[in-house]
């Protein structure tokens, strides 16, 4: 008999997602043995004592670790403790290597940021799967994942809850539809592709942030700690205070535009403050599919890593003995202008997803270290983005040169 072997790269393992991603796979190795679950792979930027830790967690410890940040490598001499247990890798060209590696099946792709593209692009290249829960990717490089995963046959499965949602409300009524026959068969070939709806609305559902009920000039003075409080997600720093901006959404419109393949004009967003309706799909005849589950990331990652099969998974489901409120409001773009932003680029495509992102992670970055105020933020995207002058179709070089340039027109706006 041939097993099945799920060897698994999981790139940012020592973040929030590579944790819960851990936690998923030593959950899968226990219950569907059959699977074959390992991680093979495991990455850290700088975090040495967190990546040693996962590692040692795991009942079947990964083979590979690797150290992506060059300063934190050159504290690496390979002789060490650490080097008789596991494969060591260091700096970014490791993480490119792993994630083509014949060895690796599924990459995680769970660095935060421009910088988990490169070995993102490399697994798609290499024919992967890949849970993407990067979705700087998908902002920076959307069509250029598109080309790359019709070459390759690489399949990307979407982490990010709510593209999660999306693609289980999208998928499920094909699959409903061959599972029904009588005869166990689906039919002709094509015949769920012809007859399956096409989407008319992907509705993204949003959380609202920290800030959902406060006033303009109450935003304006914001602390990074008042911005990293996320009402419903425990998340890395990066993404809380981009759900804080609401640009977290921007970059959540662009990602399912690319992702779905659909004008941004299909795509809208509601306020949902609960965080149980992870998103909805509308068809052409009003009815709407949503999925809903309480919060936990655990989910969509299992998901994206078993996908077709769903499994027993660790996340609680609904409870029937208490009451839910599910509250869903429009999303208001005057105290949260980054929405539009997102919008506006998902309809731009060339360079400006790439030109956005990267002005984003400099000014949040500035935002983290006191630098600059809280609704400098997107007030600061819109400048860098105005500023530049849009490509149609750039080529991956043309996009990093321009993630270099607008971070640097960031720095010059608020060096002012
Ligand atoms: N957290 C969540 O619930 C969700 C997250 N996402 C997305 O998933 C991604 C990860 O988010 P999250 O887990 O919250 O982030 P975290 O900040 O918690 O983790 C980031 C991970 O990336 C690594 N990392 C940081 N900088 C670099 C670098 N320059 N090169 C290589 N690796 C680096 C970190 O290593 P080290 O610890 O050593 O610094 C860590 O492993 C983001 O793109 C985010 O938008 C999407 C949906 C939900
Ligand atoms: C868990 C997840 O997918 C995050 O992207 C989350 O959606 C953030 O919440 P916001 O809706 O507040 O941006
Ligand atoms: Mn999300």
């Amino acid at each position: 008999m041939t097993l099945n072997r799920n060897h698994v790269a999981v790139l940012g393992a020592t973040g929030s997602i590579g944790t819960a991603t851990a936690d998923v796979l030593q959950h899968l190795a226990k219950t569907d043995p059959d699977g074959n679950w390992r991680m093979w792979a495991a990455s850290g930027h700088q975090n040495l004592p967190e990546l040693t830790k996962i590692a040692a967690q795991m009942d079947s410890p990964p083979q590979r670790l690797i150290l992506s940040s060059p300063e934190a490598a050159k504290s690496f001499d390979g002789t060490d403790a650490l080097a008789s247990k596991y494969d060591v890798g260091v700096g970014t060209n490791a993480l490119v290597d792993v994630a083509m590696s014949p060895e690796v099946d599924t990459v995680v792709a769970a660095i935060v940021g421009r910088a988990g593209l490169e070995s993102t692009l490399a697994a798609i290249d290499a024919g992967k799967r890949v849970g993407l829960a990067n979705k700087e990717t998908m902002v920076v490089a959307g069509p250029l994942v598109r080309q790359m995963m019709a070459k390759s046959g690489s399949e990307l499965l979407p982490v990010d809850s709510e593209h999660s949602a999306i693609f289980q409300c999208l998928g499920n009524w094909a699959s409903t539809r061959a599972d029904t026959r009588a005869d166990g068969t689906s039919g002709d070939s094509d015949a769920p592709a012809n007859h399956a709806p096409k989407p008319r609305k992907l509705i993204l559902t949003a959380s609202g942030g920290p800030f959902r009920e406060w006033s303009s000039d109450r935003i304006a003075d914001a602390s990074p700690a008042d911005a990293l409080a996320h009402p419903t997600w425990e998340m890395g720093r990066k993404i809380s205070i981009d759900s804080a901006t609401m640009m977290n959404k921007a970059l959540e419109i662009i990602e399912a535009r690319w992702l779905f393949d659909l004008p941004a004009d299909a795509i809208e967003v509601f306020v949902h403050p609960q965080s149980i309706i992870h998103s909805m799909v509308e068809f052409d005849d009003g009815s709407v599919i949503a999925q809903m589950s309480p919060p936990d990331m655990r989910l969509p990652i299992q998901f994206a890593l078993t996908y077709p099969r769903r499994l027993p998974s660790q996340s609680p489901p609904l409870c029937r003995k208490q009451s839910y409120d599910l509250t869903l409001e429009p999303a208001d773009h005057g105290r949260f202008p980054a929405l539009s932003l997102g919008f506006e680029v998902a309809k731009a495509g060339g360079t400006a997803g790439a030109v956005l992102n990267a002005a984003n992670e400099r000014a949040v970055g500035l935002f983290l270290d006191g630098k600059i105020r809280f609704t400098d933020i997107a007030a600061g995207c819109r400048d860098v983005l105005e500023n530049h002058t849009h490509e149609e179709n750039p080529s991956l070089s043309r996009m990093l040169e321009l993630d270099r340039w607008a971070r640097v027109e960031v720095d010059r706006r608020f060096s002012q």
